[in-house]
């Protein structure tokens, strides 16, 4: 396990999630208890609780603003838009792919009913919109515009990802501008927003943005591996859960398309036709590990890191906001959960 730097998470719990509690306050009731459960901020009855993300996307919005030589305080409704903006994805993506726990805890549409969780998805979207637009800085309608961007970029990585569960022929490259788009526009939303806001020069935010686009992917990828070989107490979620729903993610894909004798095995046994029983999915891993695909994986997220670091060191930035978002450039990379 690597350990997250301190300063830019704290900051994360003392100015984003303040701010965040707050505008759950211009919800209806019921939503606004959804929405708080999913976050962790209470539990099922409303009794207050701790919250439960890892915070890296508002983390890294006001590492953004730090970037462009602000205090993290212009970055607040930056950070606050993408943690919404991405919780909203949780919340749906839970939905769809009906899956029971999150978070080590029963997810929001297990708690309340789907269409709840919908809903409160949806709020969170408007609310993060809403953050950028009432912030009275520079860049604050170009930020409003970024977040919409790339929202639909990770709604159209999200169609790609469900539609390749029923697709046969997924190819590596396309797997691999699946996870930029579902996962990586985010990542690089949160790294170019704070500057954005903050009026920041084009080619600084523009270097962000890149340098947040690598990281994302590289994120996905261990985000792949855990969900094959992470340790559900580490990651709360169900062991080989992503065998389980037969998704195509990277190692998958690398796997399917390896030509090798493991990687063979491995699609008669994925065939959807067949029944998965839980000795299956162990011999899935099993095969998977054996076609290679598993340390594949691992050195295109290493690659994808090298790629992210290479950006950050064309920028000019504070020698202590560079140094934090190496660090976290190596949380991100080493985590188990
Ligand atoms: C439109 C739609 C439904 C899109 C879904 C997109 C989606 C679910 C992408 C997956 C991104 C991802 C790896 C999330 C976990 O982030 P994390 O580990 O940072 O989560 P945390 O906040 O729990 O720490």
């Amino acid at each position: 396990m690597t350990t997250a730097p301190v300063a830019c998470f704290d900051q994360v719990t003392t100015l984003v999630e303040p701010r965040i509690k707050k505008l759950l306050d211009r919800l209806d009731p019921h939503n606004r208890l959804v929405a708080a459960y999913h976050l962790g901020y209470c539990d099922a009855d409303g009794a207050p609780a701790t919250a439960v993300g890892k915070g890296l996307r508002p983390a890294l919005a006001l590492l953004s603003a730090r970037a462009a030589g602000e205090p993290p305080g212009p970055g607040v409704p930056a950070a606050v838009a993408v943690e919404l903006a991405h919780n909203f994805s949780l919340l749906h993506d839970d939905v769809m792919d009906h899956d029971g726990v999150r978070r080590h805890r029963p997810t929001a549409w297990a708690v309340f009913g789907p269409a709840a969780a919908i809903l409160a998805g949806d709020a969170l979207l408007s609310l993060a919109h809403e953050s950028l637009a009432e912030a009275d800085q520079p860049g604050a309608v170009r930020a409003v515009a970024r977040l919409g961007a790339d929202v639909r970029r990770l709604v159209a990585g999200q169609a790609a990802d469900l539609d390749f569960e029923r697709r046969d022929d997924v190819g590596l490259d396309e797997c691999l501008a699946m996870s930029a788009d579902k996962t990586g526009a985010l990542l690089s939303c949160a790294c170019a927003l704070g500057a954005l806001l903050c009026g920041a020069p084009p080619a600084l935010t523009a270097g962000l943005s890149r340098f947040g686009s690598h990281l994302g992917v590289a994120f996905q990828l261990v985000d792949d591996l855990l969900g094959i070989w992470g340790d559900p107490g580490r990651t709360g979620k169900p062991i080989l859960s992503d065998l389980r729903a037969r998704k195509k993610s990277v190692p998958i894909v690398h796997a399917l398309t390896s030509g090798t004798a493991a990687g063979d095995a491995f699609r008669m046994l994925y065939a959807p036709i067949r029944q998965l029983r839980e000795s299956d999915l162990e011999l899935a891993a099993r095969l998977l590990d054996e076609a290679g695909s598993r340390d594949w994986t691992g050195k295109e997220a290493d690659r994808q890191l090298g790629r992210a670091l290479d950006e950050l060191s064309g920028l000019d930035l504070p020698a202590a906001v560079r140094s934090e978002l190496v660090d976290l450039s190596y949380f991100v990379t080493g985590r188990d959960h």
